[in-house]
């Protein structure tokens, strides 16, 4: 039976005057239109912190600060399986700019739940909110 790839992925929850930062996929991405907490898959010879600060230069041109890290997840999607390693993050520079997503929106911890996220993702909505008292 073929091994099915097993992404190491980080994700930062960037927060900026209480509110985090949500980013929708692109159209031809895999899991198009879901939503995410942006970042991506961990180069060789990277940190999970390390690549955190690249993807989010490179996907929406910010600088941040990665701060507390939140239990990391894995999940089973059809064809492959992905570890995410969310951060809490502050923005320190910039204004999200979309090179590959389609919208970003800044919300509130109580709205993000309302958002249509990727699978892998409600296990690290819900550590966060723990982490915020407001689950
Ligand atoms: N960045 C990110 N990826 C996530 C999240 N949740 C989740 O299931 N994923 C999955 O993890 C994988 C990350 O891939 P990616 O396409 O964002 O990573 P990348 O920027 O390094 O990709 P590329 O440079 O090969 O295009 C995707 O399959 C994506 O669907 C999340 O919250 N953030």
């Amino acid at each position: 039976m073929p091994t099915r790839p097993h992404l190491q992925v980080s994700c930062a929850l960037i927060e900026q005057d209480g509110r985090v930062l949500a980013a929708q996929r692109g159209p031809t991405m895999s899991l198009p239109l879901k939503w995410e907490f942006p970042g991506g898959k961990i180069h060789a010879g990277e940190t999970p912190q390390d690549c955190l600060r690249r993807e989010l230069m490179e996907e929406l041109g910010v600088q941040i600060a990665v701060g507390k890290a939140l239990p990391s997840v894995w999940h089973d999607y059809p064809g492959f399986r992905v570890t995410l390693y969310p951060f809490i993050c502050l923005l320190t520079a910039g204004t999200p700019v979309l090179h590959e997503h389609a919208a970003v929106r800044w919300l509130w911890p109580h709205e993000l739940a309302q958002l249509d996220w990727a699978d892998a993702d409600w296990p690290v909505l819900d550590a966060y909110l723990a982490e915020r008292g407001s689950g």
